[in-house]
């Protein structure tokens, strides 16, 4: 075959978009579950290629580490010496052939037709040459001669055979008190594609039938929780006439437990402190609605502000666009929810490529914005009102450390035992409540009540 001819040969469109997803995540720092779903609206890709293009993207982004250290040993060099290009395809061809069913020969040829239908021959030789060598193994005997030692470093061993970062996993590590089978458990749990939640918004459906009308099944903890076992949520009527919502089942309890916790003679002033992109705030004001109680709602940012007044349309809520540090809003305010901006280190397996992008020197300057604004919180209260702090990470800095400071700052402030908040089980000794994927099956939320 000419030259011509063979770049003339058409490649398959999942893989397309899931090489041009994982282009965009590297060159631009792109969000590939905002890219992906898009891409494949405009390429018009549907049905099982955009199953495949989706299980594709989003493996290959989670374990690009391990995909790394694989690539980098058969190819025989580092993988920043091999070109942006090249790297994408061949971290999908390893994924193909260690994390999925596709046959070697599928994995290799179609991967060879990418990079050879772009670049040409020349490229498609190397690639050719490191996925056969890749092929030569399965993923068990790969990882049982790069990983570190068990016996030697038990962590590190961990963080590579899940494909996280080594101080993820010591966050991790610390935060489950050192157990390595715990640790073992939320790191696979972690590496697995998270099922989709629905809330069904109250007052205008129930979870059984949102569950009946969506082919799912209603949660195990939250009243509002339905499992939906595949399908685009987005194709259902129920999400797309606003009777219903996408939202962590985790998410839905911290929503909750600010509307369940008792607060004397409360005068139905809420208040949602970081409210963008509006998930919990639309759950807080449905149920504010029908409680007759108002739900203010501040975001620094303009967009996030603008994804807020979509999702509460119709329901009681003010949204000002302000750093909640200094809002200029009026205290007294009966229930505040602080959902702080935070590593998002409980939430990485719902972002695909984020446990790559993330480094423990984020963290001190987060610290301190959730301290300042849980210190504001405690100020806008009336004395008996609560405010519930929560970050979807479980590193001790953020969660533990920062109800610590502040209590130690405020003696008029006590913390409540959030777990009477939260219906589920497994909730150890309190008083704050840590969600697990391995254990709640939810996102690693945190919470902690404050009652002034
Ligand atoms: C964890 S997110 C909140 C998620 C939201 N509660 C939900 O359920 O959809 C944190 C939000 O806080 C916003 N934020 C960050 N710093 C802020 C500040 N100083 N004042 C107000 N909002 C802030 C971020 O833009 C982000 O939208």
């Amino acid at each position: 075959m000419k030259k011509a001819a063979l770049r003339d040969k058409p490649v398959d469109p999942a893989r397309e978009a899931a090489r041009d997803t994982l282009r965009a995540v590297r060159e631009r720092d792109a969000y590939a579950n905002l890219v992906l779903p898009k891409m494949l609206r405009e390429r018009r890709v549907t049905g099982r290629d955009a199953a495949l293009a989706t299980e594709l993207t989003y493996g290959a982004a989670r374990a690009q580490g391990l995909l790394d250290a694989v690539i980098s040993a058969a190819a025989n060099r580092p993988v920043d010496e091999i070109d942006g290009a090249v790297l994408d395809v061949l971290r999908l061809g390893t994924y193909q052939l260690l994390r999925t069913r596709i046959g070697s020969h599928a994995a290799v040829s179609t991967s060879v037709d990418l990079i050879r239908s772009e670049m040409g021959m020349g490229p498609a030789g190397f690639v050719n040459a490191v996925l056969r060598k890749v092929s030569q193994r399965d993923e068990d005997l790969w990882i049982d001669d790069l990983a570190p030692s068990m016996a030697d470093d038990l962590v590190g061993n961990l963080a590579f055979r899940y494909a996280h970062p080594r101080w993820i996993a010591e966050v991790f590590s610390d935060a489950l008190g050192g157990s390595a089978g715990q640790l073992q458990a939320a790191l696979a749990a972690d590496d697995e594609r998270p099922p989709v939640h629905l809330v069904a918004r109250p007052g205008l459906i129930t979870a059984e039938e949102l569950a009946l009308v969506s082919g799912g099944e209603v949660g195990r903890y939250s009243p509002y929780c339905v499992y939906l076992p595949g399908g685009d949520p987005g194709e259902l009527d129920a999400i797309r006439d606003g009777y219903a919502g996408v939202q962590d089942e985790g998410s839905q309890l911290v929503g909750r437990a600010l509307t369940v916790v008792e607060v004397a003679d409360d005068t139905g002033r809420w208040l949602d402190m970081c409210a963008g992109p509006g998930g919990k705030a639309a759950l807080v004001a449905a149920i504010a609605d029908i409680d007759g109680a108002h739900l203010d709602a501040v975001e620094v940012s303009e967009h996030r502000a603008d994804l807020i007044r979509k999702v509460v349309r119709d329901l009681p809520v003010d949204v000002h666009v302000a750093d909640a540090r200094s809002a200029g809003l009026t205290p007294g305010f009966d229930r505040i929810l602080l959902d702080a901006p935070c590593s998002g280190l409980g939430s990485l397996r719902r972002r695909p490529e984020a446990r790559w992008r993330r480094g423990p020197d984020d963290l001190p300057g987060l610290v301190t914005l959730q301290r300042q604004l849980l210190t504001e919180a405690v100020r806008l209260l009336r004395p008996g009102g609560v405010v519930v702090y929560s970050t979807c990470s479980p590193h001790p800095d953020e969660t533990v450390g920062v109800v610590a400071a502040v209590l130690a700052d405020h003696p008029e402030v006590e913390q409540i035992d959030a777990r009477s908040l939260v219906p589920a089980d497994h909730l150890g000794d309190g008083p704050h409540v840590q969600l697990w994927p391995h254990i709640h099956g939810t996102d690693a939320m945190f919470l902690a009540a404050l009652r002034r």
